[in-house]
């Protein structure tokens, strides 16, 4: 069977009146003890499944969970058993044998989950709606993670209707939505014990620790992740809605999922890993602009106004953290500019945890899951089209590349911007192999064309803030001389764009 579900982190805050709001709806609750399986290569969470024996109250049920069409859905095969013994032979005439049997000698147990859920059904239309609200942990080797979640899950009906009663729910408790499984989770809570152990490191970690520990890196996509399909449709649902998930892993971190408390260095990090799937999100929507459909397209405007209010944030973090560090080492005098400035006009965990934006979030994660994404009906040359946009864009860059040093500042972050777009599509697309080492040069122009527009940024903040006149003039002299040698150096990665060629046939293998 096909399981297409919501989830949402419920933070501490929205805890009594979320569990306020079951009461009106409970049809029951259920202790759920379970036991999840896997090679100790991480064989199977490699390759996206979840094998377990669960006690759902009295009774043990098997289940294996397989990647479903989209990233809000896992096939499920569930079989009741007698005990908690797992029998891989129930998979004999399913689709879960083949990715199973080569590991059968392998499978041991891996991580545990100790959940009691609150349930209730609802109708939303002509949809039944399944919401379990989670509370418990899950355990490996004595590490703790713990879990406080509500889940959406479409029993039957529209996959629309999820969303209706998810925005609902959002809105209503201020929920953060996770698109990890407890699954994912619990892989991650395994592989942390085993790198503790190797290392003859303490197993006595709280649980605030085990979820620091387990978010101490932003998310970005796998690389490579391109999308292996010949659909155009296809191929933008699925790159966007990657792109999209980036965005939501990224904010759901800054936002404070299972209650972290980033430091700001880390907190940056959020950020500018979230922005980079804004980013690829909106260079989708850019490739595809001419047969968006209404709500792609109306979706697409409402974040592009997030994308700028995060950029301030971005631009406040690129001062602080990274260039006045390197101004005062060079000798700027003092006072250092404040930590966390007054001049920042919108929070980045507020903004990003803000009922708002997760909303925001959810109706673009729709827009994409329930389709339609594309009308592409009276397109039929469409693959050429984005094929020619594509070469249209190289062309453009290779021209301004060639003469950077000479075009205004305003045209030099554009090409920045336009080298990202290009980048990110070209690394969606299946046949645009980097054969000839195109990703990788468009890669570094963009690192350094970078480099002198975070000068420039810096350059700015300090004509406008700088403590005292003298430090104004030092922060101008140092930036406006390390602007010449970055500028150069940009330059000189951006004539290696000459030896390229802009490539056709994109799409088709
Ligand atoms: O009860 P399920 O099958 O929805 O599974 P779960 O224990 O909530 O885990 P997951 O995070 O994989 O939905």
């Amino acid at each position: 069977m096909l399981e297409q579900e919501l989830k949402f982190f419920v933070p501490e805050s929205a805890r009594p009146g979320l569990l306020t709001a079951f009461d009106v709806v409970r049809t029951g609750s259920i202790t759920l003890n379970a036991i999840y399986f896997d090679t100790p290569e991480r064989d199977l969470a490699r390759a996206g499944i979840a094998l377990r024996l669960r006690k759902e109250g009295e009774q043990w049920v098997q289940t294996v969970k397989l990647r479903g069409p989209d990233t809000l859905s896992r096939i499920e095969i569930n079989h009741p058993r007698p005990g908690p013994e797992l029998d891989l032979q129930l998979y004999k005439d399913s689709a879960a044998h083949a990715a199973l049997a080569p590991y059968a000698q392998q499978i041991q147990a891996r991580y545990q989950t100790r959940i009691q859920r609150e349930l209730a059904l609802i109708k939303q239309g002509q949809s039944e709606l399944e919401l379990a609200y989670d509370v418990g942990h899950i355990e490996s080797n004595g590490l703790k993670l713990l879990v406080n979640e509500l889940e959406i899950e479409l029993i039957s009906g529209e996959s629309i209707t999820m969303f209706e009663a998810g925005q609902r729910w959002l809105y209503k408790h201020g929920l953060i939505l996770e698109m990890r499984s407890k699954s994912e989770r619990g892989d991650a809570l395994a592989s942390l014990a085993d790198r503790r152990r190797a290392k003859s490191e303490p197993l006595n970690l709280t649980p605030e620790q085990v979820a620091a520990a387990l978010t101490r890196k932003a998310y970005d996509l796998p690389k490579p992740h391109f999308v292996d399909t010949e659909d155009l449709e296809q191929f933008y649902s699925l790159s966007a809605t990657m792109s999209l998930e980036q965005v939501i892993r990224n904010a759901a971190l800054l936002a404070g999922v299972d209650g972290i408390r980033p430091d700001s260095a880390l907190q940056a990090d959020y950020l500018a890993l979230m922005r980079v799937g804004l980013r690829r999100l909106r260079s989708c929507r850019k490739l595809f602009k001419m047969w968006l459909s209404a709500s792609e397209g109306y979706a697409n405007t409402r974040l592009t106004h997030y994308f700028g209010l995060f950029g301030q944030a971005r631009d406040q973090d690129l001062v602080h953290l990274e260039i006045t560090p390197l101004l005062l080492q060079a000798g700027m005098p003092g006072p250092a500019p404040e930590a966390a400035p007054a001049h920042l006009e919108h929070d980045p965990v507020q903004l990003a945890s803000a009922a708002e934006f997760q909303s925001l979030l959810l109706s673009n994660l729709q827009s994409l899951i329930c389709g339609p994404t594309l009308e592409l009906q009276n397109a039929p040359q469409a693959e050429h089209l984005v094929e020619a946009r594509i070469s249209r864009w190289f062309h453009t860059i290779q021209l301004r590349s060639q003469r950077f040093a000479q075009i205004s500042q305003d045209k030099q972050h554009r090409l920045r911007n336009r080298i990202k777009s290009l980048r990110y599509c070209l690394e969606f697309l299946p046949s645009a192999a980097d054969k000839q080492g195109l990703h990788k040069v468009l890669r570094e122009c963009q690192a350094l064309i970078g480099a002198v527009t975070d000068v420039d940024v810096a350059l700015d903040w300090y004509a406008q803030h700088a403590a005292s006149p003298e430090q104004a003039q030092f922060a101008r002299d140092w930036l406006s001389h390390a602007r010449q040698g970055r500028a150069a150096h940009a330059q000189h990665a951006l004539n290696a764009l000459d030896q390229h060629q802009p490539q056709t046939e994109l799409l088709r293998r």
